[in-house]
C-alpha cells in the first residue's frame, strides 16, 4: 500500500487529478485571492489599518513607496514623532488599534495597568504547562499554550465582542512571558543549558520584560528595550488581508472561540512566506555569508542570487525571504525603519560589516528579481529584523515568536471589528472541475 501512496503525488499530476491552468482563467478563479494585476481581491472592509504599495489610477495600477496606517495615523510618526523622553510605544500602539484614537496620559496609564495585571500565569501553570512539556519548536508550542489557556478560562466559548476584548488582553499580556519561559525550556531540556526563571515584572514595559526575561543576568540598555519596542510597534498590524490575520477571522467567522482563532493564526504566521520569513532570512544569510565570505565582490553575490532565484541554492524554493511583498513594491516603510535601527545597532555592536553585506545583497535581489520577472519589489519587514534580533541577543528560536508578540494586537482588533460590523460566516466557493461517474459495485471494478 505504501508504494500506492509513495507513488499518488506524481500520478496526481495528471490523468483524473490534475486540474489544468487554463481553468484558473475560464472559470476567473483568482488563485491566491490575486487579480490579474497581482492586487488582492477585496475580502472585507476595517478601519484599523492601511497598506498602501500602489495607486489604482483609471484601473491602472501605479506602484508608488509603501505607506502604512494605524487608525489612519502614519506608522512612520508614531514612531518619528514622538516626544524625546517616550521610550516605549508598543502599550500606546495597542491602545490605539484596540481602540482607534492615541490615548491620553491617563489612559495609557490605565491601559498599562489592564496589561500588567493580566501579566501573571495561572498558578503551577509555568511547572506543570511549560516545564513539563518542553518543544522543540516554539511557534508550535505556543499553539498549544494559546489552546491550552483555553481550559484556563472559567467562560471560553464567550464570543461577544466584549469578552473576546478581555480575552485578547489577557493572551496579549501573558504570550511574552509564556514565550520566554518556552524557550529557556528548550534550550535546557534540549541543548542542556542551565534553567534560569526569572519573574515578569509589573513595572516593566513588553520589550523590557522579554529581554529581561531572556537574559541570565536580567540586563539590558534602555537602547536594546527602545528597539525591541519599535518591532513590536512595526509588527502590530498589516490589515486584514495577510495570512495570519485573515485566517483568524476566517476561523472566528464560523463563532469559534478566540483560543482557536489565535493558534490557526499562530500556525499561518510560522510559514516562511509569512513571518516565518525573519527566521528563513537569517538561515539564507548564514548559508550565503559561509558561502562566499562578508568581503565577497558584488560579481560574488550576484552568482549566488542566482543560485537561489535558480532553485540551486539554501532551499532550493527559487525564492529569496526577506524580498518581495504582496502590497508594497517600491518600498516597504517597516523596512526602511529597522533598516536605520539596524544600521545604528551595527555600528554600536561593532557589526557594521555584516549590516554592508545584507545591504548589497537587499539591492542586488531586488534589482535581479525586477529584471527576470520585469516588477518592483522591495525588501520587506523580514529582512533585517532577524539581524536586529541577534544584535539584541535575541536566540533565531524567538524571531517568528516576536513577530507573534506583536501581531496578536492586530489579530484581536481585527477579530471584534469582523464579528461587531460583518457577522457573516467567510465561505468562499470552489468550481468542481472533474468528471462525473456511474458508482460501480466493487466485485465488478477492475
Ligand atoms: C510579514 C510578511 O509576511 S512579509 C513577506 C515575507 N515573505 C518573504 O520574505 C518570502 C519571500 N517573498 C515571497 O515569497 C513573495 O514575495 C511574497 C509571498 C511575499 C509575495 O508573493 P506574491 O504577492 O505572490 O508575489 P508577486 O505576485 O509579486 O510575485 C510575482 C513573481 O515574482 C516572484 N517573486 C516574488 N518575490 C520573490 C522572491 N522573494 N524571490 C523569488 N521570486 C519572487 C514570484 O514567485 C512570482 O513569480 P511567477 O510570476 O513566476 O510566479
Ligand atoms: O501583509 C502581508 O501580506 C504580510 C505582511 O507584511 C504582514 O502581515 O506584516
Amino acid at each position: 500500500m505504501s508504494e500506492f501512496i509513495d507513488g499518488f503525488i506524481e500520478k496526481a499530476k495528471e490523468g483524473n487529478n490534475r486540474i489544468e491552468n487554463e481553468l484558473y482563467s475560464k472559470y476567473d478563479v483568482k488563485k491566491g485571492l490575486r487579480n490579474e494585476d497581482g492586487t488582492g481581491v477585496l475580502v472585507g472592509l476595517t478601519k484599523i489599518a492601511d497598506v498602501v504599495g500602489y495607486k489604482k489610477i483609471n484601473g491602472k495600477k501605479i506602484d508608488c513607496d509603501g505607506e502604512l496606517y494605524y487608525r489612519g495615523i502614519n506608522v512612520s510618526d508614531i514612531i518619528n514623532r514622538r516626544e524625546p523622553n517616550q521610550r516605549f510605544l508598543f502599550e500606546e500602539t495597542c491602545f490605539l488599534i484596540l481602540f482607534g484614537y492615541l490615548p491620553n496620559s491617563e489612559e495609557l496609564e490605565n491601559f498599562k495597568k489592564e496589561l500588567s495585571n493580566r501579566y501573571e500565569l495561572p498558578p503551577y501553570y509555568l511547572e506543570s504547562k511549560i516545564l513539563g512539556f518542553p518543544s522543540k519548536n516554539l511557534m508550535n508550542k505556543l499553539q498549544q499554550e494559546v489552546l491550552m489557556l483555553y481550559s484556563y478560562d472559567s467562560d471560553p466559548d464567550n464570543i461577544s465582542a466584549l469578552a473576546t476584548m478581555y480575552k485578547g488582553l489577557n493572551l496579549i499580556a501573558k504570550i511574552p512571558s509564556i514565550v520566554c519561559y518556552a524557550y529557556r525550556t528548550k534550550v535546557h531540556y534540549f541543548d542542556k543549558e542551565s534553567l534560569f526563571i526569572h519573574q515578569i515584572r509589573p513595572d516593566l514595559s513588553i520589550a523590557e520584560n522579554i529581554l529581561y526575561l531572556l537574559r541570565d543576568h536580567k540586563h539590558f540598555t534602555p537602547k536594546e528595550a527602545e528597539v525591541l519596542d519599535m518591532c513590536l510597534v512595526l509588527h502590530a498590524d498589516h490589515g486584514g488581508g495577510n495570512n495570519s490575520t485573515f485566517t483568524n477571522v476566517v476561523i472566528s467567522s464560523t463563532g469559534t472561540d478566540i483560543y482557536s482563532s489565535f493558534a490557526g493564526a499562530i500556525g499561518s504566521l510560522k510559514g516562511p512566506k509569512h513571518g516565518g520569513a525573519n527566521l528563513a532570512v537569517m538561515k539564507q544569510m548564514q548559508l550565503v555569508i559561509d558561502e562566499i565570505g562578508l568581503n565577497a565582490s558584488d560579481e560574488q553575490i550576484k552568482q549566488v542570487i542566482d543560485k537561489i532565484l535558480s532553485k540551486q541554492f539554501n532551499d532550493n524554493s527559487g525564492l529569496i525571504y526577506g524580498i518581495g511583498h504582496a502590497v508594497y513594491t517600491l518600498s516597504d516603510p517597516r523596512c526602511i525603519i529597522l533598516k536605520q535601527q539596524c544600521k545604528d545597532l551595527a555600528v554600536e555592536k561593532g557589526r557594521e560589516a555584516e549590516y554592508d553585506f545584507y545591504h548589497r545583497f537587499e539591492q542586488l535581489a531586488t534589482a535581479e528579481i525586477k529584471k527576470r520577472k520585469n516588477i518592483n519589489v522591495c525588501a520587506n519587514v523580514d529582512f533585517y529584523s532577524g539581524l536586529i534580533y541577534d544584535m539584541l541577543c535575541i536566540p533565531t528560536e524567538l524571531y517568528t515568536l516576536m513577530f507573534v508578540v506583536g501581531r496578536t494586537v492586530g489579530w484581536l482588533a481585527h477579530n471584534i471589528e469582523n464579528k461587531l460590523y460583518s457577522g457573516r460566516i467567510i465561505r468562499p466557493a470552489a468550481k468542481y472541475v472533474g468528471e462525473t461517474y456511474d458508482y460501480i459495485p466493487i466485485d465488478k471494478r477492475k
